[in-house]
């Protein structure tokens, strides 16, 4: 039988490499990726995704998820947060270490956040989080993906940026939270709504 089809919206072809390689092939359903730069509204964690997602439902009209990461400070109450692309775009990995100087607690949580649609606006959105808890260092190692070379996760003395890419997806936040997304099909033999 043909695996049914889910759609993943995003602008972002490193996220999309991730869970390509974390879902694997024992996942039940066909994921296919639709890029698009989804409008997101400010606000807390959840909202941000929730509200994405019916976005991503309502241009798309079939079932989606999408996938939104924060990086949260502790020192400054969780932002940057959601504002986290911004924040990269214009300080620079350097310039996010540099925002904690003049704070001894240099400890951050990477949240990722997926959100499901069964396309179906009668049933609620679903959210699956992964959090892999870390500190803020000097950019060390691969610059390829976003802030990667500053977070370095507890338990390890190397950067995701440094991380071998399957090291880096068997911890990752986006890892945990794909493990929840994939039990959640699984559970469901695939089934969609
Ligand atoms: O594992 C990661 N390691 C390092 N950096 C990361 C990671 N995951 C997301 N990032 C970056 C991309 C973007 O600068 C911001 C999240 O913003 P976010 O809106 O979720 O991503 P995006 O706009 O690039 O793609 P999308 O079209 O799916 O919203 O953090
Ligand atoms: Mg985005």
């Amino acid at each position: 039988m043909n695996k049914r089809t889910l759609t993943f919206v995003t602008g972002n072809v490193k996220k999309l490499e991730e869970v390509r390689a974390i879902l694997g092939n024992n996942f039940p359903l066909e994921v296919v990726s639709h890029k698009l730069d989804l409008p997101e509204l400010q606000g807390e964690i959840n909202e941000v995704s929730i509200k994405k997602c019916q976005e991503a439902a309502r241009l798309i009209n079939r079932p989606v998820f999408i996938e939104d990461t924060s990086l949260c400070f502790n020192a400054l109450r969780g932002l940057p947060g959601p504002y986290i692309k911004w924040f990269l775009d214009k300080l620079e990995p350097e310039g996010l270490h540099k925002l904690l100087t003049g704070w001894e607690d240099k400890s951050a949580e990477a949240v990722c956040t997926f959100a499901y649609s069964s396309g179906n606006s009668d049933d609620d959105i679903v959210i699956f989080q992964g959090i892999t808890k870390g500190t803020i260092v000097p950019p060390r190692g691969s610059r390829d993906f976003g802030w990667d070379c500053i977070f370095q996760p507890y338990g390890y003395d190397k950067t995701y940026g440094e991380l071998p890419k399957e090291e880096k997806n068997k911890i990752s936040h986006r890892y945990k939270a794909l493990d929840k997304l994939k039990t959640y099909f699984i559970e469901r033999n695939g089934q969609i709504s």
